[in-house]
Formats: structure tokens, sequence, C-alpha cells
């Protein structure tokens, strides 16, 4: 039997708020490229994808077909299509257009260090537990805090990650999940995983992303990346 149908969505329709430039931080230059053109790049060449559907925001499509696609020659993306004022009402608008079987890879355009042996670990995982998480065990002490900025607790650090993407699921889970959620969206999503978490009660698995996969955030995460993506050269 051939390898299942993978499609990567995309996600570049957020604002950069915390990184506070007039551009949007995903196609700020890095190292003489958008930010965005990295992450298109490795599911371009990566033998596990098959389609990448890229999610921008509005008003964003033309530049995104013809400074990033058309001209780095992305020729997986099928579609490019507009995202929603949360991450998730992006996901949600990519997450309708998957095929009814295989695979999909939802990865923050705000990540460009995602590379072949992330793709292909969560592709190994996935095949078994139809739901992964890309990251990394936490480095940090990581406490909870009461609403008075007071520790509430400290959970045991040996089992706490620090979770990344691309996030990983059989096409029909995650779009039933999501499905459950623009029902009810009554919960702070923050990530896919738990969406599928909280609305199947679905085990996810977790798998090893790498610690240079970092979201480019505020402006010393484009520090560091600049630094990074010296060594990919
Ligand atoms: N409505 C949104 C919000 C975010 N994203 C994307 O989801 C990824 C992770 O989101 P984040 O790092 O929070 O990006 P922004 O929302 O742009 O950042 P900020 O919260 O600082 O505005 C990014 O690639 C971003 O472009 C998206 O597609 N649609
Ligand atoms: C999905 C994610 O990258 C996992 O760490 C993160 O939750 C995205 O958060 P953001 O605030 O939308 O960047």
């Amino acid at each position: 039997m051939g390898k299942a149908y993978c499609t990567a969505i995309v996600l570049a329709a957020g604002q950069g708020k915390r990184m506070g430039t007039k551009v949007h931080k995903q196609y700020l230059e890095l190292a003489g490229r958008p930010i965005l053109y990295y992450s298109l790049k490795a599911f371009e060449e990566s033998a596990v994808i098959d389609e990448i559907l890229l999610i921008t925001g509005a008003g964003e499509e033309d530049y995104c077909r013809r400074e990033i696609v058309d001209k780095y020659k992305i020729t997986k993306v099928s579609r490019i299509l507009q995202g929603g004022a949360e991450r998730y009402h992006s996901v949600w608008n990519g997450v309708q257009e998957l095929k009814e079987d295989g695979y999909v890879f939802i990865h923050d355009g705000a990540r460009p260090f995602v590379d072949e042996e992330i793709i292909s670990r969560a592709f190994q995982e996935v095949q078994v537990h139809k739901a992964c998480v890309v990251g990394m065990p936490v480095k940090d002490t990581i406490k909870v805090a009461d609403k008075n900025e007071f520790v509430e607790k400290t959970p045991n650090r040996s089992s706490l990650w620090m979770v990344q993407t691309p996030q990983v699921f059989e096409n029909h889970i995650v779009r039933g999940a999501y499905s459950m959620l623009m029902r009810e969206s009554y919960i702070n999503v923050t990530d896919d995983a738990m969406v599928v978490e909280q609305m199947l009660k679905y085990p996810i698995k977790l798998v090893y992303g790498s610690y240079e996969n970092i979201k480019i955030t505020t402006p010393e995460d484009l520090e560091i990346a600049e630094v990074l993506v010296k060594r990919k050269k």
C-alpha cells in the first residue's frame, strides 16, 4: 500500500502584535527571505508532504502568491486561504478543506526551523497514534501563578513539555474535534492538540522536535533566529 496522503496547513494569518513591527512578523526578512518562506520550503522539499494549504491574513494572498509561493517555486501550495480572528479560526478554515482521508500537519508559519527529521518523526508516530504533537522537555522550572501573581503550584518539571508545531492528526479526528469546538468554542484555545484532547478526550502522543524549532514571537526571537539560520547554511 502506498504512503498515506499528507497535507500541511501552514498558518500565516496572525498580526504579530508581540513583535511590534508594522510588517506582520511572518513576512519579516530572515537571512534575506521572508520568515514564512522557510517552513513552506521545508514542506515543499519533504518526502512526506503532498500538499500545502497556506492560511494568510485578509489582503495578503496576492503578496504571498507573488513574493513567496511563485518566487520560490513552492509548487505544493494548492490554495491560499484567508485566516480568521484567532489562530483556531485560521486552523478551522484550513481543516474544512482537507481530503476525507490522510493526515494533516498543522504548523505555525512563525516557526521557520521545522525540518525533515521532525516531519518524518511526526509522520511515523501519527501512523501509530493518529494524533501527535512535536515538542521538547522544558528546561526551566515552571510555576503556576494565582490571580495575584503568587505561586499557586510548581508542577514536577520531569513531566513538562513545551509544545511546538507541527501538530499532526488523522484528518477525520481533527476535523471532528474542530467541528465540535466551532459549535461550542468555550475553551481558551492555544494549540490544536488541546482541541482534540478536550473535544474528543483523545490521547495525544508527544514527539521530539528540536530546541531550535522556535516560534518567532518577540524581537529577541528574531535575533536568535538570525544565529540559527546561519548554522543551517
Ligand atoms: N488569527 C491567527 C493568529 C495566528 N496565526 C498564525 O499562527 C501562528 C502562531 O501564532 P502567533 O505566534 O501567536 O502569531 P500572532 O498571532 O501573529 O502573534 P501575536 O499573538 O503576537 O499577535 C503564526 O504563524 C500566526 O501567523 C494565524 O494563522 N491566524
Ligand atoms: C501552537 C503553539 O505554537 C504551541 O506552542 C502556540 O500555542 C501558539 O501560540 P500563539 O500565541 O498562537 O503563538
